[in-house]
C-alpha cells in the first residue's frame, strides 16, 4: 500500500521552502556562467533518449532536496507496491499493473497471488494471430474481400493512446488504413464512414466497461450502417471485434467471445494502450512493431524500478514538476514535440496526467492544502511558436515546458529537419537566456534609432528569460523509443501522485457530468417545458428545444 505522508509536513518540504527563497530570484544564465559542468551534470541518457534538464531553476541543493522529498513521501516504496501488484488503486480496490502488459521478460508478475502473465501472453498471441490475418488479407469480410480499413470506436483511454501512437508511428504503417471515432457527435462517425466500404471495413469496439455512452452509441450506428449493406446478422462476426473487460456486455452487443480481446480491471483506461486496447495499433503497424512499443516501455519500467533517484528519469522529471507546481506556483506544463507525427502527444497526456492527478482530496480523504496536478497542454513545434509562445516568453505566467524531438527525421527532405531543430534549440536557449535591456539598446543604436525612440520601445523588446525547459532528444521516433517515452511520462505522473499523497488511478471526477447527462437526455426528447434544474440550465434546455 502507499504510505500516507502529507508532503508539506516533511523535513524536505520545509527545507525546500527555505531553499526556494534563495532560488526564486536566481537567473539560470548566472547558474550556467558559474558552472561549466552544469549541462553535463543535469543530463541523463536512457537508450536512444537524451534528457537535458539543466535549463531549470535548480542547483545541486535543489535536486538533493527534491529527491529527499520523493524519498520522504514514499516514492521508493510506492514503486515497489506498484510492481508487486498491490491494490494501490484503493478507492476501486484494484492493482495498477499496466507494467505487466509489457513485461517482456516473462518473469511472473502476480496480482492476488496469481501470475497474470499467462493471460497477458495469451491475449498477445490472440492479437498477433488476428492482426497477421487482417494485414495479410487472409481475414475475409462477408463478401469474400480482404479488410482495407479498420475503425476503432472508443473514447478516452480507449481512443487517445491508440490514436496518438498510430499517428506517431505512421512511417511504420501497413496497407491497412486506420480510423478513430470517439465523439458522440454524429458528425464524427458520419464523416468517418463516408468513403468506407462495409465489405472491407472492420470495426473494433474498444471499451473497458462496454457501457460508455459515446462508444455504445457509435458502435450501434456502425452496426446499423454495416447491416444495411451486409443484411444478415451472421456477418457481424467477420466485421466486429471487441476489446473489453466486460464479457457479458460484449455478448449482449452480439459480438462472439472468440472475437473478444480481454483485459483486466488492473489496467486503467488511460494506461491501456499496452493491452488489447492496442489492437488497432497492431493492425496498423503490424504486431512486431507493436511488440517493439511494449519492449521500449518494458526497458523504461526496468530503469524506473532499478535506477537510483539521482539517475531515474521519471523521478527527475516528476520532482522538477513538483518544484514549479508547488514552490513557484506554476499552474500548467506544456508538452511541445518538435515532430509532426507526435501531434496528439499532448492531447494523450492531458488524459494521462490530468485524469490521474487532478484531485483535491488526499489519500486520507481530506482536502489537500497544496497544489496537485498541473494543466497539461501543447502543440507540435513550430506551430506553437506562431501561436502561443509569446505568452511563454513574455507573459505573466510561468510555464515549464518539455521540448521533444528526434535527431533523425523520417522525412529528410531538403533542410526541413535542421530548420525544425534550429527552432527547438533557439527557443529553449531564448527562454533561458532572454534578452537584456543593454542588448536591446545596443541593437537599436546599431539600427540608427534615436534616443527618444529607444526609450519608448525598449521595454517591449526585453525578455526576462529564466523560463524553465526540459529538452528531450531522441535518435529517431521508433516504436521502441516511443514506448519508452510514453512509459517515462506515465511513471512521472505516478511519482507525482505519490508525492502529492493522492490516488492517481481512479477518476471519480468524470462521473457527475455523466450522471446529469443521463438525467437530462429524456428531457430533451419531449416537448415539455423543463423546470427541474437551476434557472440557467432550465433556460438553456428550453432555448434548445425552441431552436431545434
Ligand atoms: O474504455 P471505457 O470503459 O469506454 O472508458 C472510456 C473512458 O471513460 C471515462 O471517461 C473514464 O474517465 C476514462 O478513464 C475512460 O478512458
Amino acid at each position: 500500500m502507499l504510505k500516507q505522508v502529507n508532503p508539506t509536513s516533511t523535513a524536505a518540504w520545509k527545507a525546500l521552502e527555505a531553499h526556494f527563497n534563495s532560488m526564486k530570484d536566481v537567473h539560470m544564465k548566472d547558474l550556467f556562467d558559474t558552472d561549466a559542468s552544469r549541462a553535463e551534470k543535469f543530463s541523463q541518457t536512457f537508450e536512444d533518449i537524451f534528457v537535458d534538464y539543466s535549463k531549470n531553476i535548480i542547483n545541486d541543493e535543489t535536486m538533493k532536496l527534491l529527491l529527499d522529498l520523493a524519498k520522504e513521501t514514499g516514492v521508493a516504496e510506492g514503486i515497489q507496491s506498484m510492481f508487486n501488484g498491490e491494490h494501490i488503486n484503493e478507492t476501486e480496490d484494484r492493482a495498477v499493473f499496466h507494467v505487466a502488459l509489457r513485461n517482456q521478460s516473462n518473469q511472473p508478475m502476480k496480482v492476488d497471488g496469481e501470475d497474470v502473465m499467462v493471460e497477458v501472453n495469451h491475449v498477445l498471441r490472440q492479437m498477433k494471430e488476428f492482426t497477421t490475418k487482417v494485414i495479410s488479407g487472409e481475414w475475409k469480410g462477408y463478401s469474400g474481400k480482404s479488410i482495407t480499413d479498420v475503425v476503432n470506436i472508443g473514447i478516452g483511454g480507449s481512443d487517445l493512446g491508440p490514436y496518438m501512437v498510430t499517428e506517431a508511428l505512421k512511417p511504420y504503417a501497413t496497407d491497412v488504413n486506420i480510423h478513430y471515432v470517439s465523439n458522440v457527435d454524429g458528425t464524427h462517425i458520419s464523416e468517418t464512414l463516408k468513403g468506407l466500404d462495409p465489405e472491407t471495413t472492420m470495426f473494433i469496439i474498444a471499451s473497458k466497461t462496454f457501457t460508455t455512452q459515446e462508444t455504445m452509441t457509435n458502435a450501434n450506428s456502425a452496426r446499423e450502417w454495416f447491416l444495411k449493406a451486409a443484411k444478415s446478422e451472421n456477418h457481424i462476426m467477420m466485421h466486429f471485434v471487441a476489446l473489453s473487460t466486460n464479457e457479458e456486455k460484449v455478448r449482449e452487443f452480439g459480438i462472439a467471445p472468440e472475437n473478444m480481446f480481454r483485459f483486466w480491471d488492473w489496467v486503467g483506461g488511460r494506461y491501456s494502450l499496452w493491452s488489447a486496447i492496442g489492437l488497432s495499433i497492431a493492425c496498423n503497424i503490424g504486431y512486431d512493431n507493436f511488440e517493439e512499443v511494449l519492449k521500449g516501455a518494458h526497458a523504461m519500467d526496468n530503469h524506473f524500478k532499478t535506477a537510483e533517484f539521482e539517475e531515474n528519469l521519471p523521478v527527475i522529471l516528476a520532482v522538477l514538476g513538483v518544484w514549479y507546481n508547488n514552490f513557484f506556483g506554476a499552474e500548467s506544463h506544456a508538452l511541445l514535440p518538435y515532430d509532426q507525427y507526435m501531434h496528439r502527444f499532448a492531447a494523450y497526456f492531458q488524459q494521462g496526467d490530468m485524469e490521474s492527478n487532478g484531485k483535491y482530496v488526499d489519500r486520507s480523504g481530506k482536502p489537500v492544502d497544496y497544489q496537485t496536478g498541473p494543466i497539461i497542454w501543447g502543440e507540435p513545434g513550430t506551430n506553437g511558436q506562431h501561436a502561443f509562445y509569446q505568452l511563454i516568453h513574455q507573459g505573466t505566467k510561468l510555464i515549464p515546458a518539455d521540448f521533444i524531438a528526434p535527431a533523425v527525421s523520417q522525412n529528410p527532405i531538403g533542410d526541413h529537419h535542421p530548420k525544425l531543430l534550429s527552432n527547438f534549440f533557439a527557443q529553449t536557449e531564448a527562454l533561458m537566456t532572454g534578452k537584456s535591456e543593454e542588448v536591446v539598446v545596443a541593437e537599436f543604436k546599431a539600427a540608427g534609432k534615436s534616443d527618444a525612440e529607444i526609450e519608448k520601445l525598449k521595454t517591449f523588446k526585453v525578455f526576462e528569460g529564466n523560463r524553465p525547459t526540459n529538452s528531450i532528444l531522441m535518435k529517431k521516433l521508433t516504436p521502441f523509443t516511443l514506448g519508452a517515452l510514453i512509459a517515462m511520462y506515465e511513471h512521472k505522473i505516478f511519482v507525482q501522485g505519490v508525492m502529492w499523497n493522492i490516488f492517481s488511478f481512479d477518476q471519480w471526477g468524470v462521473e457527475l457530468g455523466k450522471q446529469l447527462a443521463n438525467k437530462i437526455l429524456p428531457e430533451l426528447t419531449n416537448e415539455d417545458k423543463v423546470e427541474s434544474h437551476d434557472s440557467s440550465t432550465n433556460q438553456l434546455i428550453n432555448k434548445y428545444k425552441e431552436m431545434r
